[in-house]
């Protein structure tokens, strides 16, 4: 009696394949086997044991399990069956997502050890001309205990001088030490709760109460990290696993550093500077079961925990937690279904919550608890709306901003000016010819890089030398317009000689390790201005920054993508967030054009929830999400026309009933790195409707032959919809 099972390959292929199973080899769901696959061998992950047959069919036989437990328990199976159907993507693909880099290759999913050496024999023994060779002996035996290659390595030694030796038996390998065998460090009591953190911390549900999702609504500076840290000792058992998801881990080294002083060891961190082997270990530790507190971004909520009994979602609202490109899987709701299959409680946490967990807490879906006071004596900061229309502006900043930047630093503080866009200026214009530089292979405009005087598409990779010269009258009135991080910069320099100006982007932060350098910089406390985009605006706790402003805040007010406002608003609300965390109080000043926008002023008043009530109340009057579940069926090609006419096909082949389905339209920026790009909107009363029409669409495009150099894909619960 032959058994069967159905394997997933890394590849993007809605199906599954059929092998045999040799009589010797046991397998289960979720382990890794090695198959004939054409004519090669490919790593396969079982999905599904003891299937029968199809008929008229002699299946191959698989070659090998690659160990002999499963690397995706049980609970990451669910999980990740689940995502693949509601994301629509191929389980294959979702699942290698889950395995670390080294385990998709087929690699053995253990630690390599390093070797140490240690010396033989005698010194005599190694030539006198082989001076390195000796070198390398002598230092060796001078340790107090068998050294590392890469110690070895870091000496300056080569890989050649220690082989030589080795292969005279002058070295020998000595005994093998454990990885991450770190001592673990003095542990700090938690700080006291405030009375307003307490009554918070007292009001999240306990794990006992089993499965429920509470939204943690907690004005900026208001402590959440603490209420975080308060629950985990609290609750979290000893031998639990915790997960705590954050948006971006180099932007708050901080906030890891605050976990390690009161858990030591017990901390992991999952983020996509992570090694290779660093993936794997930590990898391990969470399958092997190990107690940890895991601190990481979106990814983090597909590893394989097998106790997890705690769930945090920090910032719940950043985009981030969207992947933006394939498997399109929102690393939030991952961690909410995560919770409910291992039936214990979840808290989202954010100063500024998304409307779907709005809406959620509304309707009671979600628990909701209040922080509405900041801790310590910091006061939220006062807002204030300045009208830039008929004034005259320096680098964007217009006197009264510059004034209240030169009064926070004569009294010893620090200012953060708040810049959408990195380099100098986002055109360059000739006033003679009104030539601007584009993009040639997209539908956008070139940005001005100063620093490395380059013009860069911010759309692909495109970049070509900037010229002072109008590239097609040759004229000299060639100007920059608007406002980048880089110019503000200039600006600020000029304006204020003595103070330093730490500019954050993502260009003054792409080597490792410099944003450390650059806030280590802030936190000093010495007065100086910081010059930044969003990355700014993120949870960073600087105590004397105590005036923010924002250059120009009418990028988001009338775009055409629906999520734009709550998405500037929340941006708004966590970079004024940035003023009056220490003892001092803060100030904001937000220049606009727009003073009298209901949604600036509603800012002004400094309350998140009413603002986000309005927003939520024009989406129910336009059956727009959270109140329809939508989808978007993206398409590209080298002609708008293909990607227009496949759009067509798949619209006539969706059934119309119960669904709102809008285009096919062009994107906004319709063609990117020479593809043309369209889209179709489906929205749905009701998520189970959606997914039915989804799976059943996606499966008949996928089984159609569709043009050559045609791409597509679905987004469900799409963050950009332009
Ligand atoms: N109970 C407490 N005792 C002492 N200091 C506290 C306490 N709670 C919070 N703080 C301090 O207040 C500051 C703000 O806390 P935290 O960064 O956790 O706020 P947050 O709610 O995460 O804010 P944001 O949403 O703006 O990131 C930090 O410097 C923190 O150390
Ligand atoms: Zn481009």
């Amino acid at each position: 009696m032959t058994s069967n099972v159905r394997i997933a390959l890394n590849r993007p292929l809605r199906r599954l394949f059929d092998y045999q199973v040799p009589d010797d080899l046991q397998l289960a769901p979720g382990q890794r086997v090695r198959i004939p696959f054409g004519r090669q061998s490919a790593v396969g992950l079982v999905v599904e044991t003891g299937t029968p047959t199809p008929d008229n069919f002699t299946l191959k036989n698989v070659n090998e399990a690659l160990e002999a437990w499963p690397v995706l328990p049980e609970e990451t199976l669910q999980l990740l069956r689940w995502a693949a159907r509601y994301y629509q993507h191929p389980l294959g693909e979702c699942l290698f997502m889950a395995l670390p880099p080294a385990l998709r290759r087929g690699r053995a999913a253990e630690l390599k050890t390093e070797p140490s050496w240690q010396v033989a024999g005698e010194l005599d023994a190694i030539p006198a001309r082989a001076r390195r060779q000796r070198e390398l002996w002598q230092w060796l035996s001078a340790q107090a205990s068998a050294q590392p290659t890469k110690s070895i390595l870091d000496r300056g030694f080569s890989r050649a001088q220690l082989n030589a030796l080795r292969d005279a038996g002058l070295v020998t390998q000595g005994d093998q030490s454990p990885v991450s065998e770190s001592p673990q460090p003095e542990l700090a009591p938690l700080p006291p709760l405030t009375a307003h953190q307490q009554e918070a911390f007292q009001a999240l549900p306990p794990p006992e109460s089993g499965f429920t999702t509470t939204l943690l609504f907690g004005i900026t500076g208001s402590g959440k990290t603490e209420v975080y840290l308060h629950y985990l000792e609290k609750h979290l058992a000893d031998e639990g696993q915790a997960l705590v998801l954050v948006p971006e881990i180099n932007l708050t080294p901080q906030t890891v550093a605050r976990f390690r002083r009161y858990f030591g060891n017990r901390i992991a961190v999952w983020h996509s500077a992570l090694n290779d082997s660093e993936r794997l270990e930590t990898w391990l530790r969470i399958r092997n079961g190990e107690p940890v507190i895991l601190i990481g971004t979106r990814s983090a909520a597909l590893l394989p925990f097998t106790r997890l009994s705690t769930l945090v979602v920090d910032e719940e609202h950043d985009s981030s937690y969207k992947q933006g490109e394939g498997f399109r899987y929102s690393g939030r709701d991952l961690a909410i279904y995560r919770a409910q299959l291992n039936q214990c409680p979840i808290i989202l946490g954010s100063a500024t919550p998304s409307l779907e967990s709005v809406h959620n807490a509304q309707t009671g879906r979600y628990g909701l608890v209040k922080l509405e006071q900041r801790a310590g004596q910091a006061k939220p900061p006062a807002i204030q709306l300045m009208d830039v229309r008929s004034r005259p502006l320096e680098g964007g900043l217009s006197r009264p901003a510059l004034m209240a930047i030169r009064q926070c630093l004569d009294a010893g503080q620090q200012a953060l000016v708040f810049v959408n866009r990195r380099g100098y200026a986002p055109v360059m214009m000739c006033f003679d010819c009104g030539h601007t530089m584009e993009c040639p292979r997209c539908d956008t405009r070139l940005t001005y890089h100063r620093r490395d005087r380059a013009m860069r598409c911010h759309h692909c990779d495109y970049q070509t030398a900037a010229t002072d010269h109008c590239p097609s009258c040759q004229s000299e009135a060639f100007k920059p317009i608007g406002q980048g991080t880089e110019r503000t910069e200039d600006v600020l320099s000029e304006q204020f000689p003595n103070t330093p100006v730490i500019r954050v982007d993502r260009d003054s932060t792409q080597r490792k390790g410099s944003i450390q350098g650059l806030l280590e910089r802030v936190n000093s406390g010495a007065p100086c201005i910081l010059v930044g985009t969003q990355m700014l605006a993120k949870g960073h706790d600087f105590a004397n920054v105590t005036l923010v402003i924002v250059v120009n805040a009418d990028g988001g007010l009338f775009s055409v993508d629906f999520r734009a406002p709550e998405q500037l608003i929340q941006t708004l609300i966590q970079v004024s967030g940035r003023a009056g965390r220490g003892k001092l109080a803060g100030r904001v000043i937000v220049q606009t054009c727009h003073s009298d926008h209901p949604l600036l002023n509603a800012l002004c008043k400094g309350q998140y929830l009413p603002i986000a009530g309005q927003m939520l109340a024009e989406r129910e009057a336009s059956h727009l999400p959270p109140f329809q579940a939508m989808a978007i069926l993206r398409a590209e090609a080298g002609t708008m026309e293909a990607s227009l006419r496949f759009l067509e096909h798949a619209r006539n082949m969706a059934p119309a009933a119960q669904l709102d389905i809008w285009g096919p339209l062009p994107a906004v920026i319709a063609r990117r790195a020479d593809r043309h790009r369209a889209q179709l909107v489906l929205l749905s009363p009701t998520r189970a409707q959606l997914a039915r029409t989804l799976s059943q669409l996606t499966l008949t495009l996928d089984q159609q032959r569709q043009p050559p150099g045609l791409r597509w894909q679905v987004d469900v619960d799409p963050l950009e919809t332009g």
